[in-house]
């Protein structure tokens, strides 16, 4: 099997944290491409230090970070990490997503608005356009947020928690979305403590004490140990 094209981001013995405080140690992992991986684990486990660490934005202490993918990874943080008061629209949030694509200060182009639009119909919230991010509820915002991810285009979208705190169906709705994305040939890595959604994911990696075991097994138990079946 050819590695450059099987595997999307390897890492190897990465060590992380927070100035002196090491969150993981040591980790060796493999991020399969065009496939879902989930990233389980306790609270404070390191899910969301390892997403930055995949995503390029949070440097690793030692080891190292191989990475396969062609385009800027996009990645989409957890919904209560975006205060309530900004003060911008859905369709604001979602043309952040061409940013990277077009700059903060250049106008859209009206393919990057034919983008937004795609991406907003996609997470069904085309009708919430105008409305302001922070009156949106909790599984709307996750779309926007969700909507925003798609929009850059990448072919390494990494997402913390996206279905935490969403009904079934809304659930459901993402995770369709996710298997359409993988269905293209996207990488998606997503943080999670949804059993269910990680049991749905082709591949999981399970983080305990800043440790990683891997797995492909059939599923994480509410209390990961750290290990997988196989
Ligand atoms: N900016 C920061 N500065 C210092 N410590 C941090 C920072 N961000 C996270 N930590 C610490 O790093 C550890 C891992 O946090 P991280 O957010 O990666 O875990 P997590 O598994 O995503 O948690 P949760 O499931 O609660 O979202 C925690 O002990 C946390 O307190």
């Amino acid at each position: 099997m050819n590695h450059r094209t099987s595997v999307a981001v390897a890492l190897h013995r990465v060590t992380a944290g927070y100035g002196p405080r090491t969150v993981l140690r040591e980790i060796d992992a493999s991020v399969p491409a065009r496939r879902v991986t989930a990233l389980v684990g306790p609270n404070g486990s390191g899910k969301s230090t390892l997403l930055g660490v995949v995503s390029g934005v949070h440097a690793p202490v030692s080891g190292t970070v191989e990475r396969f993918h062609r385009e800027r990874p996009a990645l989409v943080v957890q919904r209560s990490a975006v205060p309530d008061t900004l003060p911008v629209t859905v369709r604001e949030t979602v043309a952040m997503g061409r940013w990277a694509h077009r700059g903060l200060w250049r106008r859209l182009t009206a393919d990057d608005r034919a983008v937004v639009a795609t991406c907003m119909a996609r997470l069904d919230i085309a009708d919430l356009a105008d409305r302001p991010l922070g009156a949106l509820s909790g599984g709307q915002r996750q779309r926007a947020l969700l909507a925003q991810g798609l929009a850059q285009q990448s072919d390494l979208l990494l997402l913390d928690e996206p279905t935490t705190g969403l009904d079934t169906a809304a659930q459901r709705a993402i995770l369709d979305v996710l298997a359409d994305l993988r269905a293209e040939g996207v990488t998606v890595v997503f943080a999670t403590h949804d059993a269910e959604a990680a049991r749905w994911a082709d591949h999981r990696l399970h983080l305990r004490d800043g440790r990683l075991a891997i797995g492909t097994g059939p599923e994480p138990t509410a209390a990961p140990s750290g290990s997988t079946a196989g």
